[in-house]
């Protein structure tokens, strides 16, 4: 569960973030979208205690990110596009290390499974500086499935991926959301996750230009060939779904979303009204289609 209320965050001069209010349940799988300079990056570093907010606040699975520092970094793992990895260690040591970092037993079963899935088992021994990129990346999302919290926060990791890797990577963030964890998963083309995502978040120069569930956009869209059609189409058409996204205390919202969360076989997450802001005008709808395709 993610709660972000007048979330902004400012470098010197530059208003990276603005005023985001944002609710994501238990269980769903979100799509951050935006164009460069959007703000994704900062959001999520500021959803992982690496970033801390100007003004505004934050709750991810109960905890403030700078007030509960430790609880914060049991309950998130955040995957940059370029992992930091550590480059006096092999592959298989990254995973070691890892589950004795975070005090994983028995580990070695489920990092091979893990290795396995992400097809990095020929580079077991390998140390992590002869490894592609798209290589890197997969083992940075390794880890962080070997650790499974309940909030994992992956920011563009198509990037650096082989089509096989990307259709692996979207299935395995689908399995991963189904005992109630949350995803946020990064990236400039809706249409590369729109198959896996419970909910899009559109950002734009900062500021949410949408957020609500697929399953709305689908329904309310329905002449609309793919997400992606419906989403512009909403954006164009916002008086027909205009209502605020849920406020409310991060307590509040929380209890709501485990009351209520995702099981294995639901295709609809817990029901969040479509968050249009500042996207009513039709240019701006063509605006960002332009910059989204
Ligand atoms: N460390 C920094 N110092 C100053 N400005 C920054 C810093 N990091 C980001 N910015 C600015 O904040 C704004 C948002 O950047 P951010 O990296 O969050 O966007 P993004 O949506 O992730 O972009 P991209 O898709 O290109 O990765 C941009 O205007 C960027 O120039």
């Amino acid at each position: 569960m993610i709660e972000i209320r007048d979330l902004q965050k400012l470098y010197d001069d530059t208003l990276a973030v603005k005023n985001v209010s944002v609710s994501i349940p238990a269980g769903v799988v979100c799509g951050l979208v935006g164009p460069n300079g959007a703000g994704k990056t900062t959001t999520l570093r500021c959803l992982a205690g690496l970033l801390r907010p100007t003004s505004g606040t934050i709750c991810v699975n109960g905890f403030d990110p700078i007030a509960d520092e430790i609880e914060l970094k049991r309950s998130v793992a955040y995957v940059p596009d370029d992992p930091p990895l550590f480059d006096d260690l092999t592959v298989g040591q990254h995973l070691d290390f890892v589950a004795r970092l975070y005090q994983i037993r028995d580990h070695r079963p489920t990092a091979f499974d893990l290795l396995q899935r992400f097809e990095l088992m020929p580079k077991y021994d390998a140390s992590v500086t002869s490894l592609s990129r798209g290589m890197r990346q997969k083992l940075a999302i390794a880890c962080a499935y070997l650790i499974a919290p309940p909030v994992l926060l992956l920011d563009e990791p198509l990037t650096g991926l082989d089509p096989p890797g990307i259709r692996m990577l979207l299935q395995s963030v689908r399995d991963y959301v189904k005992g109630g964890r949350t995803v946020i998963i990064s990236s400039h083309l809706l249409a590369m996750i729109a198959d896996v995502c419970d909910q899009v978040w559109m950002m734009h120069h900062g500021e949410v230009k949408y957020h609500g569930s697929t399953s709305e956009l689908r329904r309310s869209f329905p002449e609309a060939d793919s997400l992606e059609e419906a989403f512009f189409a909403a954006i164009s058409n916002s008086n027909d779904l205009a209502s605020e996204s849920s406020s409310g205390a991060c307590s509040q919202s929380r209890s709501e979303s485990t009351s209520s969360p995702l099981t294995p076989g639901e295709s609809q997450p817990a029901a969040i009204a479509p968050n249009l802001a500042g996207s009513s005008s039709p240019a701006n709808a063509a605006d960002l289609s332009a910059v989204l395709r």
